[in-house]
């Protein structure tokens, strides 16, 4: 079928949408590791292995400068915070199951919006 062509309102949606996902994620009481930038000053290796850092902070940040296209490009972002949590971490710690409980969160909340 014909792909529906987006309007600047679906934008404004898409941003409205965003903000309320980001708000929610950051509610959540497994949010704690992801709230802000990792301190990579104080994390050996940290740097080393996450190629692109991302955090909550940073993607509200973004979403304030307006640098997201659309909710795609904004769930890129929130991908890439759980990415990086899995590769940095053992699923069997603190950390890596706040990542896993927050990423099925996240998947489970924005496909309800579609
Ligand atoms: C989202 O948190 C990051 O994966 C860093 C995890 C981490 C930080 C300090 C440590 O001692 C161990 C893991």
């Amino acid at each position: 079928c014909a792909k529906k062509a987006k309007t600047p309102k679906d934008s404004n949606n898409d941003l409205a949408a965003c903000r309320m996902l980001l708000s929610e994620l950051e509610a959540h009481q497994d949010a704690w590791p992801f709230l802000s930038p990792v301190r990579h000053k104080s994390v050996p290796g940290y740097r080393k292995v996450i190629k692109k850092p991302m955090d909550f902070s940073t993607i509200k940040e973004k979403l304030t400068n307006n640098l997201y296209l659309n909710l795609e490009t904004f769930i890129i972002d929130v991908n890439l915070v759980f990415d990086n949590c899995q590769k940095f971490n053992e699923d069997d710690s603190e950390i890596g199951r706040a990542g896993h409980r927050m990423r099925r969160f996240f998947d489970k909340r924005w496909t309800e919006l579609l």
